[in-house]
Parts: structure tokens; sequence; C-alpha cells
């Protein structure tokens, strides 16, 4: 065989890789028109090289981001550099149909594209290869994994029967809080609420209906608070409640305010009515208040001190220097 018929045969097997491989392949000249559209491009878009040959990319892909690509592919052909556009960055360029019967479930084929810079044989950049890798694969296992590890990581950190932060979240919440008071004196509030005679519920209703109440103080408690609150379950009828920039007034009025509305509903279970109230202590942070846990066990004393008070109240912690006292605040039922 001749030198000729050897290059021939070279240049006929490249180019017919070229038109079958599992990759994308584009060229375009610097007016951004196709010079070269492989199988894989005509396979994917439906448009063959012959109808495309020679028109301006951007015209015959509308939907393409012009601004952006053009500015990277500029960039390559200024530079001289080759560029690379990862899915994680924009998950296609080329928006194409997935097929692939494993990752049926991608509405589109995701892509890595690399933007190659073509030498002419005068050795000047005159041209602009796209190699489009489709990564629908890669893409779907990871983006399935990231949502099974958030999964995760909400299930670890929220109580499954009220959805509100477990007890490590919540305390986590509080720590934060806290830090923020010893660096920058934020002020904040906490407290710790617990159902009053939750036993009784359980013992006359049963334990599902004790669970019902459990999931009834949830709810009202989440609908009371701001944004920037964090509340938690903190044991089986307990909720512990970190009220930010909030003092000691405002921390009255917000329990007051749930404590009334816990009072006045009533939970249905099975035809009947449960009453069910509750018991506030609060904690306000200030100068008697040196870590988390007094910070805490404040709020647990003044609590207590709620139920010693008949329940149904809120009482405030006060201040080192003052007793801790009773601040009930309504007649008991
Ligand atoms: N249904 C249900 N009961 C729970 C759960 N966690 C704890 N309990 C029950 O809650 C009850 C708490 O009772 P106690 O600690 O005696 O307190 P209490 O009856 O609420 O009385 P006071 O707090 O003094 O008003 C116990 O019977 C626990 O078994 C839960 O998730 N679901």
């Amino acid at each position: 065989m001749s030198h000729d018929q050897s290059a021939m045969n070279e240049l006929h097997w490249l180019i017919d890789m070229v038109q079958t491989i599992e990759v994308g392949l584009v060229v375009l000249d610097e007016q951004y028109r196709i010079k070269l559209w492989n199988g894989f491009m005509e396979n994917h878009s439906g448009v063959s090289p012959n109808a495309i040959k020679d028109k301006e990319l951007f015209e015959q892909f509308p939907d393409l981001p012009v601004s952006w690509l053009k500015q990277k592919m500029e960039s390559v052909l200024m530079l001289k550099n080759r560029a690379f556009i990862s899915w994680e960055q924009r998950p296609y360029v080329f928006k194409f149909k997935n097929y692939r019967p494993i990752t049926g479930r991608a509405d589109f084929m995701y892509q890595n594209v690399t933007l190659l810079p073509l030498a002419s044989l005068t050795g000047k950049i005159t041209h602009i290869s796209l190699i489009i890798y489709d990564v629908t694969d890669i893409a779907i296992n990871k983006l399935q994994l990231k949502a099974a590890n958030e999964q995760l990581q909400h299930l670890s950190r929220t109580d499954g029967l009220t959805q509100l932060p477990n007890r490590r979240h919540w305390q986590e919440c509080m720590e934060r809080e806290f830090d923020r008071f010893a660096r920058y004196s934020d002020i904040a509030s906490l407290v710790m609420l617990d159902i009053d005679n939750f036993k009784q519920i359980n013992d006359s209703h049963g334990h599902q209906a004790g669970d019902k109440v459990i999931q009834h103080i949830a709810h009202l408690l989440n609908q009371s608070l701001r944004e920037t609150d964090c509340a938690g379950r903190y044991g089986g009828e307990e909720f512990a409640i970190v009220l930010s920039r909030t003092d000691a007034h405002g921390a009255h009025h917000f329990t007051e305010r749930l404590r009334q509305n816990i009072a006045d509903a009533r939970v249905l279970y099975k035809g009947k009515q449960i009453k069910v109230t509750v018991s506030l202590g609060i904690s306000t942070l200030g100068p008697g208040i040196d870590s988390s846990s007094n910070w805490l066990s404040n709020a647990d004393t003044a609590l207590y001190q709620a139920k010693q008070n008949g329940r149904n109240c809120t009482v405030a912690h006060e201040a080192e220097d003052k007793r801790t006292e009773a601040a009930a605040t309504e007649p008991r039922t």
C-alpha cells in the first residue's frame, strides 16, 4: 500500500470515528458558523450535518446561553487556552433529551463541555471545537447521593413525632445564641415548656392520644414563632425555645399568648375533646449568666416554679441578686 493510500485510510478511519464516537463534536469558525457536526450531535438534536453546515450556531439554537457562551469562546480564541464547563456549573449547554435507561428519570442530558482552540496550518487560531460529554449517569448518581445525605441530615436533626428540631439540634441553636450574647451582647430569652399532667392524659385517653397532644402543642408552638426563633422537642412532653433578640418582657408576652392559645384549644381524639394546659419557664440572658448550661438551668428552675405555682402559668427567672420570682400570670384551672 502506498504512503498516500495509507494516509487516506487513516483519514477515513478518523472521520468514521468522529462520526460514530459517543461524544459530541462541533467545530465553529470565529463567526460561530458550524463547520463540523458529528453523529452524536445529529442523533441528539435531530439536525443532520448537511442541514446545519455553515449556519450560525446561535441562530440554530436560540435556547443557548448566548452571551455567557460567547464570552467563554472569545477567551478561548484570544488566550489560546482550553476551557471547561462542568455540569455542576451549568447542567447542560445543548438541551438534549436523556434516553439512558438507568437514569431515565433525568429530563435532560447532563453535560460536561470542553472548548478547544483549533489552529490552522499556519498556526493561527481560527476555529474552536466543542466536545460534549454525556455525564447524565454520574450527575444523577451524585445528585441522588446528595439528596440522600440531605435527607439523612434532616432525619438526624429532627424529632420524628413533631418534625421540630430534636434535642441535640436545638441545643446547638441555643449554644450559638449564647455565643452571640457572649461576643456581641445580643439579648435572647430561653423558654422551657412542659405539658401539664401529661401522664393523666396518657392514662385516661391512651398513648396515641398523648402523641396527638404533643403534635398539637408542637403545631401551635410552630405557628407562634418568628423565623429567627428556634423551638425543639427537648424531651417526652417538654419543649425548649430560643427567642432571639427578645428581652424578658417580650418573652413573657410570647409565652402568655402561647399558653392562652393552648388553653383555649381542644385536641380532638376519637370523638373526644381533650383539654391541655402548659407551664412555662423563662430565662433571659443578662450579667448573671456565664454559660449556656447556666441559662438552661435557670429556665428549668423557673419551669419547676411554675409547676409549683399550680401549672398553666409562666414564671420568669430573675437575675442573681433578686430571688427567683413566681410571676404567675393567670388563674389556674
Ligand atoms: N404519649 C406519649 N407520652 C410520652 C411521650 N414521652 C413521654 N411521655 C409520657 O409523659 C409522661 C410525663 O409524666 P410526668 O413527668 O409525670 O409529668 P406530668 O404528668 O406531665 O406532670 P407535670 O409535668 O408535673 O404537670 C410520662 O407518663 C411519659 O411516659 C411521648 O412521646 N408520647
